[in-house]
């Protein structure tokens, strides 16, 4: 055990001679041990085993050892004084000698301590140096024929070796006594801070211990350099075991990337052995940096084979998201930084509101949301807003209670943001809800409580509300057909879909995803695009964006004999499209664009005989289908139209 907390490590003999002086003159107790290049590192370790607190080490070798032991370590090296002082020296002796010093006295400089700071104070002076570090000792000799006048060398050299082999008289650079006293000082410094620190760790660590929670602290280099007994348990692991590990080998379950890289919370499922837990990722920031993260891990009731029984349960509920935010194929910038906010808001719990035309993925975007969101182990209720008339959206959404109207069931119904609760509620083409809903749904924002229609009980419900249109919500304000306080309660956080045909740099990614998506369902090879077809792809409009994108692509695959796909495949794949459309144009009386619109879908459904295959056939969705069908009908109505 060392009895005083610093310890310097020196390079040489006469260097640790001079350095106890100092001490002894101090009265200071420091250890002072001599190292070489080759062992330094075990010495510097050795020391911090026998408990130093901080070390100074002489110049370069603070470099090799400061990474290497984990106390503080201070570099001792000459001063600019300190090299003034001997350079000031040589100039008086130069001068002495008759020698001119600005014409070509050459001064030779070694040892690694003095490099660039001696040549700078040097060139101050007027003398004119050369760097000899690099050479060996057995090229001393050469050296004699480089250095004309004077050597100057570092504390880590002794003169001997010089003189011995050539005449010019030889100026060590010394460590000063103020030099020395300086480090002295910093290394006390740093032993009092980390003291500080050390007591700040402990009662961190003290509280860490009591919380319930499990917690593991993760480094910017992804290594577990904390955790609590909490934690220990939980996942069955000693500390030895984790402490100092790659967090990715001990949690593979649990991925950093958002935290470290984004400074992102999340939540995501963990599972040891036969036990699953909910783990908090938190970024661990200092001054705005991402320095690493803490991962609060939450012990949840139920073992692994319930939580099967509960997902199957999600499963056959139908509740269920699906996509993930690595499912939304873009190489667009704008779109990236919309995923990028959009996992940001998945770790609030404020309303989201996302704009977007038909088939932009505005649902991928939303269940993504909910399985980033610490609502993903809860359901994912998505409606529909324009495909229910107003009556039954409002039973469907706030349930009933028994007898509530002719027809209602004899038990009550729950609504589905009952059925939502714990989980996310999706509602879909929001701007197409009439105003007495958006009274109703604007109560439910503000007070996240329902009642049932029927009944008198008020019901809270826990829920997620994600919104998503395809309209101008401002224009509809504007005309009166949407409420401003719904709007400004649903659009706090908002998220815009660009159409694809703002984003052609997503066609050829999106294409080799669908086509790869086809292929494994129908079995097939997947299909190679020729540069002419992807060119016919990417200039054409997309009115059904990536949904039409997937028509086409599903198509192709159908019809497609071979596996290169040419230009001439894509437009008799494209042609199908507006044949149906032009067709159906021509037989079609004119009128308004939704005129027309009106009449195209009632056609093809009359064909078609459903929905589905309607939307499929014009490329759009059918829940546009419903939408056009709904708005055109209540216009009508509304202005008493026949
Ligand atoms: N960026 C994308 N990457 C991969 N697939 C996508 C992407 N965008 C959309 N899709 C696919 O396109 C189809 C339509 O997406 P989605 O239903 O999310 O669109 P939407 O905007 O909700 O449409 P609508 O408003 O008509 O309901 C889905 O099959 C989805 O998988």
């Amino acid at each position: 055990m060392l009895t005083n907390k610093i310890a310097l490590i020196a390079p040489n003999k006469n260097f640790t001679l001079r350095a106890l002086d100092l001490f002894g003159e101090w009265g200071e107790k420091i250890h002072v041990a001599v190292a070489t290049k080759e062992d330094v590192v075990t010495i510097g370790q050795q020391l911090s085993e026998r408990g130093a607190d901080a070390l100074i080490c002489y110049a370069t070798f603070n470099e090799t050892i400061k990474t290497t032991v984990n106390i503080p370590t201070v570099s001792l090296r000459p001063s600019l004084l300190d090299l003034l002082q001997c350079l000031q020296a040589v100039k008086n002796w130069l001068i002495n000698n008759g020698k001119t010093v600005s014409s070509q006295p050459v001064v030779g400089l070694i040892g690694d301590a003095i490099g660039t700071d001696a040549a700078a104070v040097a060139a101050i002076l007027g003398i004119e140096t050369k760097n000899l570090s690099g050479e060996q000792r057995e090229d001393l000799s050469e050296i004699a024929a480089v250095v004309k006048e004077v050597t100057i060398i570092d504390d880590n050299q002794p003169c001997e070796p010089v003189s011995t082999f050539h005449t010019v008289p030889c100026f060590q650079v010394t460590v000063g006594r103020e030099t020395v006293f300086k480090a002295l000082q910093q290394a006390r410094e740093l032993v009092m801070a980390g003291r500080v620190e050390r007591v700040k760790l402990e009662q961190f660590k003290a509280i860490m211990e009591f919380t319930g929670e499990g917690i593991i602290a993760v480094d910017s280099r992804r290594r577990i350099s904390y955790i609590n007994h909490t934690a220990e348990r939980l996942l069955n692991k000693s500390r030895e075991q984790i402490v100092g590990k790659l967090a990715a080998a001990v949690l593979p379950d649990i991925n950093l990337d958002d935290t470290l890289r984004y400074g992102q919370t999340r939540v995501a499922p963990l599972t040891s052995g036969d036990q699953s837990f909910t783990c908090r990722i938190v970024p661990m920031l200092i001054g705005g940096q991402t320095v690493g993260a803490v991962l609060a891990i939450n012990e949840v009731p139920f073992s692994v084979r319930d939580k099967d029984k509960a997902n199957k349960a999600l499963d056959e509920s139908g509740y269920k998201a699906v996509y993930h935010f690595e499912d939304f194929i873009t190489a667009n910038p704008f779109m990236q930084e919309t995923l990028e906010a959009a996992k940001s808001y998945a770790c609030v719990d404020s309303t989201i509101l996302i704009h977007g035309d038909t088939g932009t993925g505005k649902e991928i975007i939303a269940q993504s949301i909910h399985n980033y969101s610490p609502r993903c182990q809860g359901p994912f209720v998505a409606v529909n807003c324009a495909a229910l008339p107003e009556s039954l959206l409002e039973s469907e959404l706030f349930g009933y209670e028994s007898g509530a109207f002719t027809g209602a069931r004899k038990n009550g119904k729950k609504g589905l943001f009952e059925q939502a609760d714990k989980g996310t509620i999706f509602l879909d083409e929001i701007g197409e809800i009439s105003l007495s809903m958006q009274a109703r749904l604007l109560r439910v924002l503000q007070q996240r409580e329902i009642m049932r229609i029927g009944g008198d009980k008020v019901i809270p419900v826990d829920v997620g509300i994600i919104a998503a249109t395809h309209r101008n919500l401002p224009e509809l304000i504007e005309k009166g057909a949407f409420r401003r306080d719904l709007y400004h309660r649903l659009s706090i956080l908002q998220l815009r879909l660009l159409p694809l045909s703002a984003r052609t740099e997503d066609i050829p990614p999106l294409v080799e995803t669908i086509g790869r998506k086809y292929a494994a369902k129908l079995l097939k090879k997947t299909l190679q695009f020729s540069a002419g077809a992807m060119n016919i792809l990417t200039r054409y409009r997309w009115p059904g964006n990536v949904r039409e994108l997937e028509g086409v692509v599903e198509r192709l695959m159908i019809l497609k004999k071979d596996t290169l796909v040419t230009a001439e495949d894509v437009n008799k794949v494209l042609d199908i499209s507006r044949q149906c459309l032009n067709d159906d144009v021509r037989t079609v009386p004119k009128g308004t664009m939704e005129e027309i619109e009106y009449a195209i879908i009632m056609q093809v459904l009359k064909e078609t005989g459903s929905h589905e295959l309607t939307a499929k056939t014009l490329g759009i969705s059918t829940t546009t289908i419903w939408r056009k069908i709904k708005s055109f009908q209540n216009e009508r109505q509304h202005f008493n139209l026949q």
